[in-house]
């Protein structure tokens, strides 16, 4: 399985498909199995898309295609480039995935992990030089690391790795982010650290998110766009408000749900056996009550 270039546009990197994500009847299998059905989407420059569904519904196997690590079948513009015709150093030049399940190197510390991030942008055969190392140490700023720089990776908590892993995917100073749940190992203050710095980032340098997350009042809050994905297929996509809909959540994640309006977006908040579920739509404009 490969991809296709779209027609009209350029091979490789930063060609005139901007620097967002596009793609178009995208296909990707996983063991033999179709995983993600031809998906359909545009995700304009600067925004900030929470990609969520349940276990199995193919969010990370979308953006392991997107980030060029996964064959696929379909049109994909990602930055401009088309994942399946640049160059890993090319495309990790445009593109960051922090993935879900990190690979740790045995004896590296988080300076070096983080400092992996840089790699694309040495010239082969070079070493890094002043700037890299700057854009090394202020990632480790920004994500309250300096204190561990010098540790093994190995020997973090989950939590902090999770956080170094980040930092390595922005010292790659990507035009598009692709995040793998990237606050499940936090605490509830490193969440809010880590989505407000991702947040900032986008604002100061147009980045564009993509944020696969399983904890959809945090997703709502910080994406402009959710699209809920159902077994590769997208079930709903628009504002947070509009796809969290308990009728929806319901039938989707076979979850019993409230979803209430809170100061920076919906809240989706959990009910137990008993706590007065219905699934009935929720009413809309005109309707008579
Ligand atoms: N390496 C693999 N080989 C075979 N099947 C795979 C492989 N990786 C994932 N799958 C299958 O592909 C489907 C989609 O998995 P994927 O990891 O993309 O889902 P997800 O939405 O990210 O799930 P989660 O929320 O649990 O992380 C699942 O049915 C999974 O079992």
């Amino acid at each position: 399985m490969t991809g296709r270039s779209a027609p009209g546009a350029g091979d490789g990197a930063g060609d005139e498909a901007g620097e967002g994500l596009w793609c178009r009847d995208l296909d990707v299998d996983r063991g033999g199995v179709r995983v993600v059905h031809g998906l359909d989407l545009d995700v304009p420059p600067g925004q900030w898309l929470g990609l969520v569904g349940p276990n199995g519904a193919g969010k990370t196997t979308f953006l392991h295609a997107v980030g060029g690590l996964l064959a696929f079948a379909g049109h994909v513009r990602v930055a401009g480039a088309d994942p399946a015709r640049t160059g890993e150093r090319a495309l990790a030049r445009l593109v960051a995935l922090m993935p879900q399940r990190p690979v740790v190197p045995e004896g590296t510390s988080v300076r070096e992990l983080v400092g992996l991030g840089r790699t694309p942008h040495v010239p082969r055969f070079g070493v890094t030089g002043p700037h890299d190392d700057a854009v090394v140490e202020r990632c480790l700023e920004r994500l309250c690391l300096e204190h561990v720089a010098d540790r093994p990776a190995t020997q973090l908590s989950g939590g902090e790795l999770q956080r170094v892993v980040l930092a390595r995917a922005l010292a790659q100073e990507p035009r598009v982010l692709l995040l793998d749940e990237p606050t499940s190992a936090l605490d509830i203050g490193h969440q809010q650290t880590v989505l407000d710095l991702v947040d900032d980032l986008r604002r100061e340098a147009g980045l564009t998110v993509l944020a696969a997350m399983h904890d959809l009042t945090l997703a709502a809050q910080y994406a402009d766009r959710l699209v809920l994905l159902e077994a590769g297929r997208v079930a709903a996509d628009g504002p947070p408000a509009a796809v969290l809909d308990p009728v929806v959540l319901h039938r989707v994640y076979g979850a019993r749900v409230e979803v209430l309006p809170a100061g920076s977006g919906p809240a989706v908040v959990p009910l137990r056996t008993g706590a007065g579920f219905v699934a009935h739509p929720r009413p809309r404009a005109g309707d008579r009550l």
